[in-house]
């Protein structure tokens, strides 16, 4: 009989039968979970009501967590997925995703930061979600490891890396070594990690959820890798486009956080301000589809409709077109490489429209620029752009710095940063170098 106890979820299939008496034995059974084995019919779900084990008697008393409870078991087209920021605007987009695809996908595993833990335990009961994690504040798994001892205790197909910020960098390695699918919207932890994460991931493992690299996925379906000349990143330009540095001086935090045409996190939605987002995005680009960087180009394309493109060597360019909504490039990493029908809303061709392109004003904007000298350099360096930038980007928000201190503090902190030029040798390197970079912005922001 149903209770208020969570329903365990059991991906058909995905568990084998454990040896689980006392003497070793095994049920023998096709989907089991130590001592309590599920029959089940598919397709595609069913509420099962039988249970046996070695004994056929003994099972419920070999595991009382199980007693109960519902038991809900998934055919084996269903895909299992761990949210990590399940509560910030990645996450709340995914769970859009997946309620309205419930018969592909499953939730087994949600991780936020602990600012909202109702969020997280509403989200935990309306997926009937049994493991949560979260650093802070209530949850399955807590304290500073709390992410990655979910990843460890909850097998998954897919990982969605949510979290804002390099503090997604373990995560997203510990992601990898479990041989799920990552799908990708934290750049930074690519950024800060590089080589050590395209090094852990497999050959198609990392699937893009950033509208730009998306896109550009997308595109390359259309032609061989050896037949592509040139990215094109589009930026929106931000809410400052066509201003000059010094109308920037004095711009405050709510004038950076109202981005023209995507609603998304405070550090993103600032980083689109600077164009530091865009920055990350040509270093997120050169890692994921080995472009050099002379060969990504970036266009400031204001109505945000054309997500990326690529230029191939024949003169073609494919573009990738919908209306600005993270849904669709979530579901398509969810999903790779099926397409989820009526994820989002398409481009419609009867109502007047202009698509526009305009060079970036990089004297104004100098995060692109900065940017590409960095993954030009390597090492260390992208790791350091990224946590200066987080540092500047939080003493802005909290006041008391100006606007363009950001990619002035970023610039000068990179220029005493030769000793980090080298490529990391571990994860520790890399957070040693945040950690200087983090100091060295610290200091320059007078916030020490
Ligand atoms: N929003 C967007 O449209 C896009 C976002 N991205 C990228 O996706 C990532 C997320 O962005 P966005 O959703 O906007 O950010 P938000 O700030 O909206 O959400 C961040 C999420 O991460 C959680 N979080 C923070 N710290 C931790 C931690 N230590 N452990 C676990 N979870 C944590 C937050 O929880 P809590 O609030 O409790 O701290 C929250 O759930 C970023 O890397 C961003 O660059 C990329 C493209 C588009
Ligand atoms: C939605 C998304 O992918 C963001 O990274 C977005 O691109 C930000 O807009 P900007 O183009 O202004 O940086
Ligand atoms: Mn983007």
């Amino acid at each position: 009989a149903a209770t208020n106890q969570p329903a365990i979820r059991v991906p058909l299939g995905k568990l084998p039968c454990q040896p689980h008496s006392a003497d070793g034995s095994s049920c023998g059974s096709t989907v089991c979970a130590g001592g309590l084995s599920v029959f089940a019919t598919v397709p595609p779900r069913s509420w099962i009501n039988e249970t046996h084990g070695p004994t056929q008697s003994s099972t419920r008393a070999e595991w009382p967590g199980a007693v109960g409870r519902e038991w809900f078991v998934m055919s084996d087209n269903i895909r299992t997925v761990l949210l990590l920021g399940s509560t910030g605007s990645i996450g709340t987009q995914a769970l859009d995703v997946i309620a309205a695809n419930p018969d592909k996908f499953q939730v087994v595993g949600l991780a936020a930061g602990g600012s909202d833990p109702e969020l997280l335990a509403r989200q935990a009961q309306r997926f009937t979600v049994a493991n949560t994690a979260a650093p802070r504040g209530a949850a399955t798994f807590t304290g500073p490891d709390a992410v990655l001892e979910l990843i460890d205790a909850v097998p998954a197909d897919v990982i969605l890396n949510g979290i804002t910020g390099s503090r997604g960098l373990e995560p997203t390695l510990r992601a990898l070594s479990t041989g799920a699918r990552l799908a990708l919207a934290n750049k930074e932890s690519l950024i800060a990690g590089g080589s050590l994460v395209l090094e852990a991931a497999k050959p198609g493992q990392i699937v893009p959820v950033d509208s730009e690299h998306s896109a550009i996925a997308q595109c390359l379906l259309g032609g061989r890798a050896e037949e592509v000349d040139r990215l094109v990143i589009t930026a929106s330009g931000g809410p400052f486009r066509g201003r000059r540095a010094a109308d920037l001086e004095d711009v405050t935090p709510a004038a950076a956080m109202a981005h023209p045409t995507w609603q998304m996190g405070p550090v993103i939605t600032i980083n689109s301000a600077t164009l530091v987002n865009k920055g990350l995005e040509v270093i997120e680009a050169h890692l994921l589809f080995d472009v050099p960087y002379d060969r990504i180009d970036v266009v400031v394309h204001p109505q945000s409709v054309i997500h990326s493109m690529v230029t191939f060597t024949d003169g073609s360019t494919l573009a990738q077109a919908s209306p600005p909504d993270m849904r669709l490039p979530i579901s398509l990493a969810l999903g790779w490489p099926d397409r989820l029908a009526d994820s989002a809303r398409p481009v419609r061709f009867d109502e007047p429209a202009a698509w526009t392109f305009e060079p970036l004003d990089q004297d104004t904007f100098p995060a692109v620029r900065l940017a590409k000298a960095v993954g030009e350099t390597g090492g260390c360096h992208p790791a350091i752009y990224n946590a200066a930038n987080e540092e500047a980007v939080a003493a802005f928000v909290d006041g008391g710095v100006k606007f363009t201190s950001i990619v002035d503090t970023v610039e000068r902190v990179l220029a005493e940063a030769d000793e980090w030029r080298a490529a990391p040798g571990g994860v520790a390197e890399v957070l040693a170098a945040e950690d200087w970079a983090r100091a060295r912005a610290r200091e320059r922001l007078g916030r020490n």
